[in-house]
């Protein structure tokens, strides 16, 4: 049921002392916007992220489809763990990088794929945002009546150049082929900060908006309250419950931090 995590986090959490919280950026800390330089994290939504990031006992980690240095940018918060590329760059908040290995030819592979996609299909508004390890294909600001056009000849120049090809918000994520995925660095994450039996010592709480959010949903299912960022009620989804917007996923932030701050004074 949508915005009813009250009752469902009060209950899981219980008198946990230590909590891990994965999110999302954009589309669960910020509002989807018509260009990624534009979603800026809202103040309030900041201020409860930094909190968090120095109460004793909870762990913060950010999970992006973005290039790992622009999304610690764009959040901007220190001693956080920040994983970019959908979990195929992870910055630790001791300095240390996690690299997840493409296969040697990759450089030459999305090098030809950009030249494919600038000759055919970066037209009308669409454009290429070239993340490094994956891009993002971008028609938010091609006319509706050219979009499902534009898309569909992307989604088959990315296919044919052997890439994985996700739907995004007004968007085609082409990612390497290489067995990685929110979920797995979500598991990784994990590991890293409380050993392979996590499950044992820690909470986890997951929340996305997008289908690529769904591979930790399910990565994580049984292990952690898991939460789907949307508008709509028919979402198919790996995740418990639905959260009907960024302000509602705020809202649960802050009422994440009071739980935990009566379970680290007691
Ligand atoms: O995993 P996320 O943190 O949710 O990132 C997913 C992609 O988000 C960005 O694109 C989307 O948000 C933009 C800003 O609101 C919007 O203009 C665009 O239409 C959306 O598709 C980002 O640009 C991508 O790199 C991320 O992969």
């Amino acid at each position: 049921m949508c915005d009813n995590y009250e009752e469902y986090l009060a209950h899981y959490i219980g008198g946990s002392s230590k909590l891990a919280v994965l999110l999302d950026y954009d589309g669960t800390l910020t509002p989807i916007v018509a260009h990624p330089d534009l979603a800026k994290i809202p103040p309030e939504t900041k201020n409860v992220l930094q909190r968090l990031s120095i109460m004793s006992g909870v762990f913060l980690a950010v999970i992006s489809g973005r290039n790992v240095n622009n999304v610690k940018e764009m959040v901007g918060i220190d001693n956080i763990t920040y994983a970019g590329n959908h979990g195929l760059e992870v910055l630790f908040p001791d300095g240390t990088k996690y690299v997840h290995q493409l296969p040697s030819e990759f450089n030459d592979q999305v090098n030809e794929l950009i030249k494919k996609l600038e000759d055919n299909v970066v037209r009308d508004g669409a454009w290429i945002e070239n993340k490094g390890a994956s891009l993002t294909f971008h028609f938010r600001a091609t006319p509706e009546h050219l979009r499902n056009e534009i898309e569909k000849s992307a989604q088959k120049i990315i296919e044919d150049a052997n890439f994985k090809v996700g739907k995004a918000h007004c968007a085609l994520e082409a990612r390497p082929k290489v067995d990685w995925n929110k979920g797995k660095v979500a598991l990784l994450i994990l590991d890293k900060k409380y050993g392979d039996n996590w499950s044992k010592k820690a909470k986890v709480v997951f929340a996305g908006d997008d289908t690529t959010d769904e591979d930790a949903m399910r990565a994580l299912k049984g292990n952690a309250a898991t939460f789907r960022v949307t508008s709509s009620l028919n979402v198919e989804t790996c995740a418990e419950k639905l959260l009907s917007s960024t302000e509602t996923v705020r809202q649960m932030l802050i009422y994440i931090e009071k739980l935990m701050l009566k379970n680290v004074s007691k």
